[in-house]
């Protein structure tokens, strides 16, 4: 979807969000044109994923007892024809490891986002983290080539470069932003928005696009603020100020790679 028709159409994107970010998460759907919500009742899950456009399951603060209904959530996405995004927050810490793998097993996954640690978990390889950040140097386009290969969904790699793959076609945006590591809860946001910009469809472009709004947001706000607590609040005006023919510009002018 472009950014034009997420203004137009406002798509509802349902979060189940972790209890870190969630405030962050639902203002920058909001700036960027869609319609958040959140929601971890399992009764109102039916009509909350008929109503939405988008699921966006981050397992950042999983308890077990929640496992299960998350799964049911997948699962009525998946019925409604709903896309589908998981951010599987530090899924290298191996208690952390199992309730993915079940989420995995028993629903489907359309898009995974995550650091490169995270996708390098699903893609069997070793690379270095700490708690929620990835810490360690490796060939991330291959990571996420082999991470989509074995999964099947859409990989987001998110960091000094954006990887996005379908294991056939992947493109990469090679920009960076420090800053945008300092807040917590940008990599829940990228999540968010990559469920709102492929609520009308599936597709590597429209992951694209998401990782590429958040990017030169980011470089916008960068080049105004210098130190993360303004930083916060210019990317969510940037965000909000963005344009299609801006975002067009950065996608056409040599910063994203096949
Ligand atoms: N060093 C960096 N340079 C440029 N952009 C970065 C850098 N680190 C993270 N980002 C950006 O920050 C956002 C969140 O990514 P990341 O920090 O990898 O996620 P998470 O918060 O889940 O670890 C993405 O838009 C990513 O491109
Ligand atoms: C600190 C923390 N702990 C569990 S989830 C979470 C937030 C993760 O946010 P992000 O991955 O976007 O930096
Ligand atoms: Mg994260």
């Amino acid at each position: 979807m472009k950014l034009s028709e997420i203004k137009d159409k406002k798509p509802l994107v349902f979060n189940y969000a972790n209890y870190v970010t969630p405030q962050f998460v639902a203002n920058v759907v909001n700036v960027i044109g869609g319609s958040p919500i959140m929601a971890r009742e399992l009764e109102e899950f039916p009509d909350l994923v008929a109503a939405s456009d988008a699921v966006v399951i981050n397992s950042g603060t999983w308890r077990r007892s929640e496992l299960l209904e998350t799964i049911k959530l997948a699962q009525l996405a998946n019925q409604a024809g709903k896309v589908v995004v998981l951010d599987p927050v530090a899924v290298g810490i191996p208690s952390r490891s199992l309730p993915v793998t079940a989420l995995m097993a028993d629903a489907q996954v359309d898009i995974i986002r995550g650091n490169a640690a995270e996708i390098a978990w699903f893609a069997g390889v070793d690379f270095s983290s700490q708690g929620i950040d990835a810490t360690g140097d490796g060939d991330v386009r291959k990571i996420a080539i082999l991470a989509a290969k074995k999964t099947g969904a859409i990989i987001a790699l998110s960091g000094k470069q954006d990887v996005i793959s379908d294991g056939h076609t992947t493109r990469t945006i090679d920009v960076d932003v420090p800053l945008l590591a300092t807040n917590v809860g940008t990599g829940d946001a990228l999540s968010a928005l990559i469920g709102t910009y492929n609520s009308d469809g599936i597709s590597i472009e429209n992951t694209m696009r998401a990782m590429a709004t958040m990017k030169l947001a980011g470089v916008k706000a960068s080049k105004k603020v210098k130190t993360p607590g303004f930083f916060v609040n210019q990317l969510l005006d940037e965000l909000y100020l963005l344009s299609e023919n801006e975002l067009d510009a950065f996608i056409n002018g040599g910063g994203i790679h096949d």
